[in-house]
């Protein structure tokens, strides 16, 4: 069955916007980072810190490939980073596979995540210019992998509904 897959960059929206997603299609959502932490039991945060980073892409280009394999329809929401990784930019062409790149700009994306960097490890000791300047240089290199989605929806100044409207056109 067909996977929807969100993808895009921390703070974009994916979680958000596949949650209201999921209640219009009534198909289930699976956020991948959750998954990985209930599978390991840990926290992203805790397996950065403990296990370090190159762990967590091997587990997480793992748990993807499993949810792909799932029999049933459902929603993906991935990690930031997870195209980037372990050629699973190459996963979102697949046949049962229906991707969507959330693209947001780096002024959305600071506003987004300034409220919220605790928990995201990359960004969580950085301040407002450090993490303007950081997220800058770092869409531009994963925009590549980004842009291997089927589909780009751009999020600035869209409400969750618009962007939610936007996505239920690419389906129709
Ligand atoms: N129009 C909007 N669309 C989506 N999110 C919005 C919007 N306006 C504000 N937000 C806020 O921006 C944040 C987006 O974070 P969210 O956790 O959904 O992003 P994410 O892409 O899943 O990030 P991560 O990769 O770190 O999991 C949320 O706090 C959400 O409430
Ligand atoms: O952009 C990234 O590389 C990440 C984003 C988050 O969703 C988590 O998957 C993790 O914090 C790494
Ligand atoms: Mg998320």
């Amino acid at each position: 069955m067909k996977k929807i897959v969100l993808l895009g960059y921390m703070g974009c929206g994916k979680s958000t916007i596949a949650k209201e997603l999921s209640k219009k299609l009534e198909i289930p959502f699976i956020d991948l980072d959750e998954f990985i932490e209930k599978k390991v039991k840990m926290t992203i945060k805790t397996i950065f810190a403990d296990k370090g980073e190159i762990y967590f892409r091997k587990l997480e280009h793992e748990c993807f490939v499993e949810l792909l394999n799932f029999p049933e329809a459902i929603i993906i929401g991935l990690g930031g980073g997870t195209p980037c990784y372990a050629n699973n930019h190459e996963l979102l062409k697949g046949d049962n596979v229906l991707s969507i790149y959330l693209k947001a700009s780096i002024d959305t994306l600071v506003e987004r995540l300034s409220l919220n960097k605790s928990n995201r490890p990359l960004i969580a000791n950085k301040n407002d210019d450090e993490m303007k300047e950081f997220i800058a240089t770092h869409l531009f290199e994963r925009s590549f992998y980004y842009n291997q989605a089927q589909h780009s929806v751009a999020v600035d100044q869209r409400t969750i509904e618009e962007t939610v409207e936007d996505i239920l056109k690419i389906l129709a």
